[in-house]
């Protein structure tokens, strides 16, 4: 048996005083003098204390947000500005380690699962989009001979970015590489149960050379979050979290006709057909579900499985959901850690118990696990009926809902009854039907035999309330921060 991780001096110091915000290239204590306690869901121990920034503090970082915009950072050459974006990538792989060890007490996630997924996946995305810094181009259009007429892309100016807390690092990073790319300048709220990595990451911003106010970084509740949306000096939001939270956001935002960009949640299905390679569907589906323990808006969780394959599916399936290894996240044995809070737990238990009040099959779990922190067990429900809550609500805990189909026609209405539209996946050796079935789907995103990848060359986001705009995929995450202008030349001699 391999011993728990120990953590490293840097993470323990870092842990030992009150955490400021870190507003203006510097960390402070919020006005109020109020605080957060940061638990580890594993133990619901506290690992940290943490400044909480109330609506003074958030005017505190747009002006200092704004003093950088007008100032060093839109005046800088593009070419520089890409040199410190590349050098935060290179500053977060140094500190890989200690990142990944934040992100695993606070959030509770396998601590290899953290470093190459969330913290590795975070210096990708700041390398791609430090390339796109001199890339930020326009157009000139043939309008009349009589004029010239060109197009530019400017920074929108002062950015508002809220994030949740299932990838705290990684949602960040997928905000702030696109924003920071074209000039903009931003402050940033990570979620109150997970502020711990992006704190980190702001002494490493400083250390890049980010002038000051560039980034300004402000932990705290919805009342932060709602500061940050309703303030006059915020040119556009970019919000990820649940749908109720993003219609709220959404109205706010529409006093003042602010672009808002929402990344919401999801009730993504995965089709299973006849000719699948059934080992290579029971495995993506079951990662698909479980994977950062199904607090994932792009997670698979209902299954439509042929009913020619549907018995040796449930089976297989509930094997597997039985033997993962339920943990802490610092345990090398661990495959699935904590939910993220008590609140969390409460929500996928209920949602368990509906799932058994309303009569589908528990096949695998169904309860907590373990005796201390926020552990369920990975759960798998057969016989599954469209109507079913666990069929309509996003869970976000590993919950798999399984319902059997029998034609195609038949499997995409379905799949596509939902308010949700954010991914799908498909599962066939059949080239044809894969295609035409992915060309039926409401979803931003489909993968075929595969699941969950994302990548920062392509464009993320949903279909229907599983939100508004795409981030990542080069210009299309670019184009959620930038202005268009469109400029007209006399040239009549
Ligand atoms: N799509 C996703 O990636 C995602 C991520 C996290 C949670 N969720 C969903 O949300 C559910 C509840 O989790 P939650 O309560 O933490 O999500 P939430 O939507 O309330 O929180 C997400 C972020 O929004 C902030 N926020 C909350 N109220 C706000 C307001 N009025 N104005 C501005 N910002 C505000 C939060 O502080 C947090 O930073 C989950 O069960 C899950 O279904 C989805």
């Amino acid at each position: 048996m391999e011993a728990m991780l120990t953590l490293k001096p840097q993470v323990k110091e870092f842990l030992q005083s009150t955490i400021g915000l870190y507003i203006d290239g510097e960390y402070m204590q919020a006005q109020s003098g109020k605080t957060l306690n940061v638990l580890n869901p594993a133990n619901e121990e506290v690992i940290a204390v943490v400044s909480e920034a109330q609506a003074e503090d958030i005017d505190l970082a747009v002006e200092a947000a704004q003093k950088a915009f007008d100032g060093a950072w839109s005046t800088m050459e593009a070419a520089e500005r890409s040199r410190i974006i590349y050098k935060l990538a290179d500053l977060l792989e140094e500190h890989r380690e200690e990142l990944a060890q934040l992100e695993s007490i606070d959030n509770g996630k396998p601590y290899q699962t953290a470093l190459a997924d969330d913290v590795d996946g975070t210096v990708q995305h700041f390398r791609y989009y430090a390339g796109w810094a001199t890339k930020i181009t326009g157009q000139t259009v043939q309008v009349s001979k009589d004029y010239l007429n060109y197009i530019v892309h400017e920074p929108v100016g002062v950015v508002g970015q809220i994030i949740p807390w299932n990838f705290p690092l990684a949602m960040a990073a997928w905000k702030l590489g696109a924003a920071l790319a074209v000039g903009c300048t931003i402050v940033i709220k990570p979620a109150a149960e997970t502020p711990l990595s992006l704190l980190y990451v702001g002494q490493l911003m400083k250390q890049a050379g980010f002038p000051n106010g560039v980034v300004n970084i402000v932990p705290g509740t919805g009342e932060a979050g709602e500061a940050i949306v309703t303030h006059k000096g915020v040119a556009k939001v970019a919000f990820t979290g649940s749908t109720k939270t993003g219609i709220h956001v959404m109205k706010k935002a529409a006093d003042e006709v602010k672009s808002v960009t929402l990344e919401l949640g999801g009730k993504s299905p995965a089709i299973v057909l006849p000719d699948a390679d059934v080992q290579e569907a029971i495995e993506g589906t079951f990662a698909g579900t479980m994977y950062n323990h199904g607090q994932n808006c792009s997670a698979c969780t209902r299954v439509f499985v042929h009913s020619s394959l549907y018995n040796q599916f449930v089976e297989r399936l509930a094997e597997k959901a039985k033997a993962l290894k339920v943990g802490p996240g610092l345990d090398p044995e661990t495959e699935m850690g904590p939910l993220v809070s008590q609140k969390q737990l409460n929500t996928v238990l209920g949602f368990i118990e509906k799932g058994k009040e309303e009569g589908a099959r528990l096949v695998a779990g169904g309860n907590r696990a373990l005796q201390k922190g926020f552990f369920v067990q990975p759960t798998i429900f057969a016989d599954v009926q469209d109507t079913m809550t666990i069929a309509q609500e996003e869970i976000f805990g590993p919950v798999m809902s399984i319902l059997s189909f029998e034609t195609i026609e038949e499997v995409i209405v379905r799949a596509n009854n939902s308010k949700y539209g954010l991914a799908a996946s498909i599962w066939t050796e059949n080239v044809k039907k894969a295609h035409y079935i992915a060309s039926k789907l409401q979803a931003g995103t489909v993968w075929i035999n595969d699941f969950g990848l994302e990548w920062e060359t392509m464009p993320f986001g949903g279909y229907k309330q599983s939100g508004i705009g795409r981030e990542m995929g080069g210009e299309y995450g670019l184009s959620n921060y930038t202005e268009v202008k469109s400029v007209f030349v006399n040239m009549k001699q």
